[in-house]
Order: C-alpha cells, then structure tokens, then sequence
C-alpha cells in the first residue's frame, strides 16, 4: 500500500526485485475526523493578526464584564437618593455615568477591531484553503474523478469553505467573547455572592454535558445534509452543463424532477438538522431562564437576609442575563460550530488525499534521444471503480518509432483503455507499458504528458477564452509564430484568419461558437505546439462530416509523419494506410498486420470490413512502400 503512495518507493521494490505492486487502488476518502494538523497549515501564517483578534475581543468581553458592576453601583446611588433626598442626583452619578459611557466607546472600539482582523484572516485563509484544495483535486489520479461528480466537488471548494470561514469567524467572536463574558461575569458572581455563584455552577456543566451528546447527533445529521446539497448541485451542473442534450431530446421536465427529487431530500435532511437545532435551543432556553429564575429566587431571599444589597442583587441581574445571553449566543453558535466542523472535515479530507500517479516525478529522456517506440507488455488492466472487470488481459503491442498503428475492434473492446494507460491516466494491473524500453512507471509524468505524448480525442474540450490561448494551452511558452505555424499545420489558419478577431476570438464554453471540425482542428494545433513523439488520435474525425473529414484527414496525415501513431478508428476506411492494423476483441489482441494481410486473412478484420461495406469504395491512396511488408515486427497475437 506504501509503495502506492510513493513511487520512490516502488521503484526500489523493481530495483531489488520485488514484484511490481498491483496497480493503483481507489484512492482513500476516509470519513474521517476533522484534520486539525491541516487546519493548524492554514492558521499558522495567520497568529500575530489572531493574537490580536482575541486580545481585542477579550478585551471586549472584559469591559462588558464591568459594566453590569458599574450599573449596581449605579442603581445604589439611585436607591441611596430616593431614600435619602440628600445632594444632587446629577453630580452624584456623573462619574459612574461618564465611566458607563467610556466603556461603551472602548467596548465599540474593541469589537470594531478584532471584527475586521476576524474578516481579514477569514478571508485570506478561505482562499489559501480554496487554492489548495483546488491544487489537490487537480493532482489526483483520474480513477478519483469517475468515481466523483463535478457537483460535489466544486460544492467543496465553494460552500464548504465559505461554512467553514464563517463558523471560524463566529468561534472567535462570539464564542471567545461569549465563553470570556460568561467566565468573566462567573467571577464578578462568585465575588457577590459564592452560594448563589455555586447554584450557576451546577446547573452549568450538567448543560454541557446534555449539549456535547446532542452535537455529536447533530453533526452527522449536518453532513449527511451537505452531502445532499452537494448531490443536488451536481444534477443541476450536469443539466446545465449537457443542455444540448437535454434540449436535444426534450428532457427539460425530466431533468426538472431529478433535480426537484434531489431538492426534496435536502429539505427532508435540512429540516430533520433544523428540527434537531431547535430542539436544542428550545432546551437550552428553558433550562437557561429556569436557571434566573432560580437566581433571583435565591438572590431575592438573600436581599431580605440582609446579606445581599439592592444593588448587588442588580449587578447580580445583570450579569445573569449577560450570562444567560452569552449562554443563548453559544447555542446558536453550536448549530454553526457543528455545520462548519463537517464542511471543514469535507474540504481537508480531500486535501489530504495523495493520489497514486504522482503529476511529476521519475525521469526523463532527452529529446535528441527520444525514439517514441512503445510497447504494452502482458499488459492486464481493471479500472478501479470496477476491480472485477477485466478490460484488457495480457495485452501486448508495439508500436515502432514513427510508424502508424491502428486499434480497431468491437465497441467496448478497450481501445480507448490503451490510450489511457499510454498518457499513464491509469498504471496497469499487471505487465507495463514502456517507451523506449523504460517502464512509464519510471518516468516523468509532466514530461510524458507534456511533451512527449499529444492526445486528439473524438470531442475536443476547448476553454472558453480566445483562439490563441487554446492553442498555447499545448505548450505555454509557445511565441505567437509558434502557434501560428501548428495551426497552419492543423489546416486551422485559414479559417482562424477569416474570423473578424482571428486569433483573439473568443470560442465560448468548451468551444460552443465553433463548428466540429474547427474544434477538431484547433485541437490538433493545440496537440501539435508541443511537438510530441507520440501521437493518439483516439477517433479524432469519427464526429465529422465527410468535408470536414477530409480537412481535418489531411491535416492529421501531416501530423503523423514522422510520429509514432496509435489511431484508434471505428470507420476503417481511415485506418488502410497504417503501417500495421490491430484488431481487438475482449481486451485481447486477435489479429495484426497491414490491411491486405488481414483482408487476405479473411479473419475478424476482414468480418468488419464486410459488415461496414468497405470492399468496393477502397479509393484512398494504397499504403507507403514502408508499410508492405510489417514483417515480423508486429504484436504477437
Ligand atoms: N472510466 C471507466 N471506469 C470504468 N470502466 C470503464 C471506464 N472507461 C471505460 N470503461 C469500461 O472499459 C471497457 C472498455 O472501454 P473502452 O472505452 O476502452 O472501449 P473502446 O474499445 O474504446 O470502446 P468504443 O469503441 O466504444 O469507444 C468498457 O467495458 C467500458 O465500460
């Protein structure tokens, strides 16, 4: 498992001759306890502005700690004067009414301050932690993304977060303040009066205890309710995101109910976590107001004792309720506490995930070394999200340098799977694939994928920003007569030239303001820039008509020159002048050779062919000398 997760590692287990661990298992989500060392990551360059936060608002707290004292003092004066008609009530309460009115104003001051250090921390550890997690889900394996919906995690990096900086904002302020006022007016109490401070001091922890069992119920029903809200943001991006399709086949009203279904449970599961925090505070304030009550009973009865004074007992009223509120202000807060500890939980979990496939890392060949010849060796393959599903079994191919090679087969057959193990989106179960004789395992994925291997797939991906960009995005350094000269290349000039803005049009999302076969062609560029040494064009004309075909045909024959190609091709009238044609069937390899030695075989290829009609119309131009006699060169099969 170890060696999964390092691949330093696992290169010395091939080193020292220990088999080559299976390949990479789903990456771990566990539901795991909320991360307090990452949390700590992300705190730690935010200390000194805290410090201050909390020194201010314990400040503030302690001012307001005063003020019921002051008001005792206050109403002893006015008791004092009712009772003796003595002096002037105006200079007699002056200086406790000017010192109410200072502590006001700092106690504003205070609570000014450390709100907007609070902000000012909340928002920049919000985006530190949105950056890094965006970071980590950008680096896991692929095998994390199919068993992921895009809702989810975009859910994580968007609400989860903004919960999470919002409770931590409430922690400090209200829950410091509230947690120092409550200790804070303890203290006055116990100096007032010690027996009543002791009733308080029962009754307190006894509360907690009750409010510790119900927040653990409550935050399991919190997640399971994020959790529903992320479900239903990820049928309404599908929706939105694929409403072509949805348009195309009428299915608005279905698409309206799925997400309506989804809404639905999020209200069941928002209003079973709401009922749970009412309840909560329901109790919380009956056994809080019970708690005066018993307060100024037992106060009450010590004024008539003699051992109290009025104005003891009204600083003793005032503080309670400073108590009581502080008290109210922590239950409510508890509801938020709980919900950002789960959203906190969600977004570090992802954090700390480390994928199998490493982004970079190994080594790397030098250019002027590179030959591109790759070899699948016994090459068996299951994908994680279904382990007992063998895709490919001991496959084997090569593909020689600068040849083309063709997978074709029966839908289903794994084609596309090779590909993927070739980019090294997945690492095989069993056997490996190899480029120039080095086990991908052993080299640079950023350099495999970022200059070795260019990709064309069926539907291109484009982003929605400029023309240009597109094409840089194969190859970022790339100057403008770079990219001009891959789309020259890719038959996409021209085309690109007639465009009012040229280079600078925007494409609109994922492309949507270009035709198919301007995509495709963008996409070739966008392939081509970074000349890579492999090619896969993985059905790249099968989505176009027969004139974009043609375009977009010769714009790939002249990408493939000199390349090695692995084209994968349902129509096989594109695939007759490959240098060798592969047939596959159950992830198996059945047949090999050039299109005459298979037709002449009279085998499965030759069944193909039939079946898609291809005898007569063989009209594009007979196979390169070089491809006449594939020798013994070809796979095994
Ligand atoms: N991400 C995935 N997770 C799990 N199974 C997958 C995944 N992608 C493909 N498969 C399964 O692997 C098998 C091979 O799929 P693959 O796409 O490689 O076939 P293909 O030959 O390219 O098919 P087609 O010609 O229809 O594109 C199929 O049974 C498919 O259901």
């Amino acid at each position: 498992m170890l060696l999964y997760k390092c691949p330093r590692l696992y290169l010395r287990a091939l080193c020292e001759g220990q088999e080559a661990p299976p390949a990479h298992p789903m990456p771990h989500v566990s539901h795991s306890q909320f991360n307090w060392k990452l949390f700590w990551q992300f705190l730690r360059p935010h200390l000194l502005l805290l410090g201050a936060a909390i020194v201010l608002a314990l400040g503030a707290a302690l001012v307001n700690v005063q003020i019921p004292l002051l008001l005792g003092q206050l109403v002893e004066v006015v008791a004092k004067y009712t009772r003796d008609h003595v002096g002037s009530f105006v200079s007699e309460s002056r200086n406790l009414s000017t010192h109410l009115l200072l502590l006001y104003g700092i106690q504003g001051l205070l609570t000014f301050g450390y709100l907007v250090l609070l902000s000012h921390i909340g928002e920049r550890m919000a985006v530190d932690m949105r950056r890094a997690l965006f970071s980590s889900l950008l680096r896991q394996d692929i095998a994390f993304f199919d068993a992921k919906r895009t809702g989810q995690l975009v859910s994580r990096l968007t609400t989860d977060v903004q919960e999470f900086k919002s409770s931590f904002k409430l922690v400090i302020s209200q829950g410091l303040r509230s947690c120092t006022q409550v200790a804070g007016c303890l203290v006055s109490l116990s100096l007032l009066s010690p027996r009543l401070t002791l009733l308080l001091l029962i009754a307190t922890p006894t509360l907690m205890g009750v409010g510790t069992l119900m927040g653990s119920g409550l935050r399991k029903l919190s997640r399971l309710c994020q959790e529903q809200v992320a479900r239903a943001t990820g049928v309404a991006d599908e929706a939105l995101g694929n409403v072509r399709t949805v348009r195309a086949f009428a299915m608005e009203q279905r698409e309206e109910e799925r997400y309506r279904a989804e809404l639905e449970c999020c209200r069941l599961k928002a209003e079973e976590l709401g009922r749970g925090i009412a309840l909560f505070q329901g109790l919380s304030n009956i056994a809080f107001n019970c708690m005066v009550l018993g307060t100024l009973f037992v106060g009450g009865s010590l004024v008539a004792g003699q051992q109290l004074t009025g104005g003891d007992l009204m600083s003793f009223l005032v503080a309670s309720q400073t108590v009581q509120r502080s008290m109210a202000n922590l239950s409510v807060l508890f509801g938020q506490v709980v919900r950002g500890l789960s959203a906190g939980t969600r977004v570090f979990e992802y954090m700390a995930l480390s994928p199998c496939i490493p982004l970079s890392g190994g080594h790397s060949l030098p250019r002027e070394q590179l030959h591109g010849s790759v070899t699948f060796q016994d090459v068996s393959f299951s994908y994680p999200c279904r382990p007992g599903f063998e895709v490919l079994k001991d496959f084997t191919l090569m593909l020689p340098p600068g040849k083309i090679v063709a997978l074709v087969g029966q839908s289903g057959g794994g084609k596309t799977t090779v590909a993927s193990l070739l980019e090294r989106f997945y690492d095989p179960t069993a056997g490996m694939v190899t480029l120039d004789g080095h086990d991908l395992r052993t080299l640079d994925p950023s350099w495999l994928r970022g200059q070795v291997i260019g990709f064309i797939s069926q539907e291109p991906v484009l982003f929605g920003t400029t023309i240009m960009e597109n094409i840089r995005f194969g190859k970022l350094e790339a100057s403008d007569e770079e990219v001009y000269a891959a789309a020259r290349e890719a038959n996409a000039h021209e085309f690109i030239c007639s465009f009012p803005d040229g280079y600078d049009t925007i494409v609109g999302e994922r492309g949507t303001t270009l035709s198919g076969g301007q995509k495709q062609r963008l996409a070739i560029a966008r392939a081509l820039i970074k000349q890579p040494t492999v090619l896969i064009l993985d059905e790249a004309t099968s989505a176009l008509d027969s004139e974009s075909e043609q375009v977009v045909q010769e714009a790939l024959n002249r990408a493939s020159a000199g390349r090695t190609v692995l084209v994968i091709a349902h129509r096989l009238s594109t695939v007759r002048a490959a240098h060798c044609i592969v047939v596959m069937a159950n992830g198996r390899v059945c047949e090999a050779g050039t299109h005459e030695k298979l037709l002449r075989k009279g085998g499965l290829y030759a069944e193909l062919i039939r079946r898609q009609a291809l005898d007569a119309p063989l009209s594009s131009a007979p196979p390169p000398e070089t491809l006449r006699d594939p020798q013994d060169r070809w796979p095994r099969t």
